[in-house]
């Protein structure tokens, strides 16, 4: 009883020399799953992800060997919720048929021949492990039963806590959930993007062959592994700006529950950093390449690099000599083939789901080898704003299923091309006074300004092209 007397340091270290003591009579063993296991530091290890959630769920359940945790906030669907999780240094024990396994939070120290640099850079990196000690009697238990049960917790506990992430790569590294900075490539923010399939417009059968495409792919993972092909999905959407096209992208992420990669080309500053970025996004997430005609010179052929070489080389006499001068100029960019590859090669050696966007607005520029079939699986045309697609956005933004100025909305709408966004805008009502009557009222006049506004442009091309034939006629 007087134990719970001492200081609670002094408790601490006796419950460990205790444990020591035990180890004489009765060996422990120990497992350590470390946070960055293998050569390198690019992935966080699943097994590491997995027992913290595992042990997250533990310590929620029986806080009572744990003194010092560390808090941080849960999914925000519930903003007062916090997730409690161990601090470096405590321990849990876990009770498995009988067996006591202990868990202990701990970075891994230093070793002796680490130069100092090195240990600061380790220390700064935080490698964090988890040990946990059985004694040796257990073994088969504990190896054989009970770490598959944590990881398939863990796993399940992951999926249930998940949060959704958007992720861009404009400026590495980001806080993790323990508020320590982990130097990637990606930074993220909770991606709370509130665009569903069922507030997006379109042609109500080409959104459900789109999503039955998407559930095809979530539950393919047999239909891939049967015939060898990478579990993975191409998307091209390509139209007119406004059109929806990174809506659709946040209705995917939203209906398939996964992370959105966001890659911005412009500031990927090689082939060789693509490749790093595109290994360290995970499984069930979407990697987005957004206007792709704009952040990739797609004119060259598959192996020049950037437009100003193109020309410099042409001079040369049509002399190209790429391949030593993209290292020097300094200027070197993602190339066409840089991206083929990432999209093939890389991409099929990384298990795990992953669906692929681009988006662009001219899609006759592209290279045919970019978005061939086996590339881009599938190609969304998203288009100006048909009748159907009004009726669902009236029926979204105004409540309302039919209505006598629905007709000159049909009529105008097969005359004008106004985007969804348009439309979508004109149909807000922009004051308290407003109602669905002046909201439908104002987007015929905006359709019908739209129409003149088109007619006057034709005429004026006319004129022009016809006082051009009269001037190459003199
Ligand atoms: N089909 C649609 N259904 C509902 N809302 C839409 C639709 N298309 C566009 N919008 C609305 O219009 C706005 C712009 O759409 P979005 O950003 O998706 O266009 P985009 O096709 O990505 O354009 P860009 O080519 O310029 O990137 C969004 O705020 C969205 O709410
Ligand atoms: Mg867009």
């Amino acid at each position: 009883l007087h134990h719970l007397q001492l200081p609670h340091f002094l408790c601490r270290q006796s419950r460990r020399l205790s444990r020591r003591l035990a180890a004489f009579l009765d060996p422990y063993l120990t497992v350590t799953v470390a946070e960055h296991d293998g050569g390198g530091r690019i992935r966080r290890s699943e097994a590491y992800k997995e027992v913290q959630a595992y042990l997250q769920r533990a310590t929620m359940d029986a806080t009572g060997g744990v003194r010092h945790l560390t808090a941080s906030p849960a999914r925000d669907s519930d903003p007062d919720r916090l997730v409690l999780s161990m601090d470096k240094g405590e321990e849990v024990a876990d009770v498995f048929r009988g067996a006591t396994i202990s868990w202990l939070a701990s970075a891994s120290p230093p070793t002796d021949d680490d130069s100092l640099a090195r240990r600061a850079a380790s220390r700064a990196a935080g490698r964090r492990l988890y040990r946990l000690s059985f004694l040796e009697r257990h073994r088969d238990l504990v190896l054989g039963e009970y770490l598959p049960y944590v990881r398939r917790e863990g796993r399940a506990a992951m999926v249930k806590d998940r949060q959704r992430k958007l992720f861009t790569n404009i400026s590495g590294g980001s806080y993790d959930s323990d508020e320590i900075w982990s130097a990637s490539s990606w930074s993220h923010v909770v991606f709370e993007h509130p665009k569903t399939f069922e507030t997006l417009a379109m042609d109500p059968g080409k959104k459900k062959e789109i999503m039955a495409d998407l559930d095809a792919f979530r539950s393919g993972k047999e239909y891939y592994a049967r015939v060898g092909k990478a579990w993975k999905r191409g998307y091209l959407l390509y139209g007119p700006p406004g059109t929806g096209k990174s809506t659709m992208i946040a209705a995917m992420a939203n209906y398939l529950d996964y992370d959105v990669y966001d890659i911005e080309l412009t500031s990927v500053s090689s082939n060789t950093d693509l490749c790093k970025l595109f290994i360290e996004t995970t499984s069930k997430s979407i990697v987005v390449i957004e206007d792709i005609d704009c952040s990739l010179d797609l004119t060259g052929k598959r192996t020049t690099s950037n437009k100003k070489k193109d020309t410099a080389a042409a001079g040369d006499g049509g002399h190209r000599k790429d391949g030593d001068r993209k290292e020097d100029d300094g200027s070197s960019k993602v190339t066409l083939s840089g991206v083929l590859n990432f999209i093939d090669g890389l991409w099929s050696a990384c298990g795990g789901e992953r669906i692929i966007v681009f988006t662009t607005n001219h899609v006759e520029k592209l290279d045919p080898a970019l978005i061939r079939r086996g590339r881009m699986d599938k190609h969304v045309e998203m288009s100006y704003c048909g009748f159907e697609a009004f009726r669902f956005l009236a029926k979204v933004y105004l409540d309302v299923d039919a209505h006598h100025l629905f007709d000159d909305v049909a009529a105008l709408l097969k005359e004008v091309d106004m985007t969804p966004a348009d439309v979508a805008e004109n149909l807000t009502p922009k004051g308290p006074g407003e109602d669905a009557d002046s909201c439908l009222a104002a987007l015929v006049e905006a359709l019908e300004e739209a129409k003149e506004k088109a007619l006057a442009k034709k005429k004026a091309k006319e004129e022009a092209a016809n006082e051009d034939g009269d001037v190459d006629d003199d």
